[in-house]
């Protein structure tokens, strides 16, 4: 059985049933989506400029013999980024989170150089 006692379907209905909207609800959902895919769109391209950025970083580090992370630079980026969330009306604790979330990734990338760098071990 595919509904519930109370008559709407559950979550394992193969087909979902799209609710009639109003032409000017869809219309302003429409845009509202436009908007977001758009945004989206920037932020992909941001990371991998970020990222490009930060490939370089990894190489430099490698190179020098530098740790991949910097708990330092990392403080005074999370303090600045929760800053700005602040007066851009943006919860502080989920900027801090993105950040870390995005910094563990290049810490992994810094790793992987370092350990490609790294002369094979010859035992
Ligand atoms: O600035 C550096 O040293 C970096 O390696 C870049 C970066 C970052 O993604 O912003 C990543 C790791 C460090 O711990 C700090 C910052």
């Amino acid at each position: 059985m595919s509904t519930s006692q109370t008559d709407r379907p559950d979550e394992s209905d193969e087909a979902v049933i799209e609710p009639v909207l109003d032409e000017s609800v869809r219309a302003q959902l429409t845009r509202l989506r436009e908007s977001i895919d758009n945004i989206d769109a920037a932020v992909v391209h941001m990371l991998a400029e970020r990222f490009k950025c930060t490939q370089q970083v990894g190489h430099l580090k490698a190179r020098h013999h530098l740790p991949p992370a910097d708990p330092g630079r990392e403080a005074r980026q999370i303090a600045r980024l929760r800053q700005l969330a602040e007066s851009a009306k943006l919860d502080p604790a989920f900027a801090e989170k993105l950040l870390n979330f995005i910094i563990a990734e290049v810490i992994r990338h810094h790793e992987t150089i370092a350990d490609g760098t790294r002369a094979p071990d010859t035992r």
